[in-house]
């Protein structure tokens, strides 16, 4: 099956309730038919609805960067999946490497989050980091196939391919320092050599697997040139609207 890539954008936490939606209104008639890319973009939780009314009848879909594991109850601060989806968000990344080093969540706790979030009917970009040191102690192949098979353990085969993958180099991300395509490219194709080995070969060529790190205009097409890289998750080249355009546009 021909998997159709995807650009995506991380805000992280950017932009006040204004400029989310704005931004919005600037972009979403000028991006590609759906049907031939997908143009997906991460906001802060409290500028999603805004973002989803201003998006409505557009290609743009609108994403959490973050999402709780139960659907409802006493968890001070958490947005339920249910919740999100209800209000019109497709997608959550999960696991972003931020999360897991300043919000100390474990794969486990990613797991948790990836089982309710495809229960709910979002589609989870899982985040899969890959840090220097371990690549510079060549444990490379553990620490990624490690991730995969921990954040996506036990799911239903009906589900997986509704999962997104996002590999991000941490020394990578936010740094000006893209990783080589063909590193980069050896990082996605482990990915999915993973999810073969958890799910078998045909779910795992219709799961989308996208780089992430310091992507910009200039490296775009050499990243998705590569065959098992399916698109982008941007992060501070998605936050210009003229820049994430380009992206989109590559
Ligand atoms: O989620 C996005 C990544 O963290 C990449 O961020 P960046 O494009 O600013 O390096």
């Amino acid at each position: 099956m021909m998997r159709s890539p995807i650009v995506a954008g991380n805000w992280k936490m950017n932009k006040t309730v204004e400029e989310a939606v704005e931004f919005v209104n600037q972009i979403k008639n000028h991006l590609p038919n759906p049907d031939v890319q997908e143009t997906v973009l991460a906001a802060p939780t409290i500028a999603l609805v805004p973002m989803v009314k201003a998006a409505a009848g557009t290609p743009l879909k609108i994403a959490a960067e973050n999402c709780y594991y139960q659907d409802a109850g006493a968890f001070t601060g958490e947005t339920s999946p249910t919740t999100l989806y209800s209000a019109g968000i497709h997608h959550v990344i999960l696991g972003h490497s931020e999360r897991r080093k300043l919000f100390n969540e474990t794969d486990h706790l990613i797991n948790l989050k990836v089982h309710a979030a495809l229960d709910a009917g979002l589609c989870p970009i899982v985040c899969c980091d890959e840090t220097m040191g371990r690549r510079v102690a060549g444990k490379k192949v553990h620490w990624v196939v490690s991730r995969i098979l921990a954040d996506l353990k036990d799911l239903k085969p009906e589900n997986v391919d509704k999962v997104t993958i996002a590999y991000e180099p941490s020394w990578a991300i936010g740094t000006g320092e893209s990783m080589d395509p063909d590193q980069a490219e050896e990082g996605c194709y482990l990915i999915r050599q993973t999810i073969a080995d958890m799910y078998g070969d045909t779910i795992a060529n219709n799961v989308r697997i996208l780089y992430g790190g310091s992507v910009n205009s200039d490296n775009i097409n050499q990243l998705m040139a590569s065959q098992d890289i399916d698109g982008v998750l941007a992060g501070g080249a998605s936050l210009d609207p003229q820049s994430f355009l380009k992206l989109v546009n590559h």
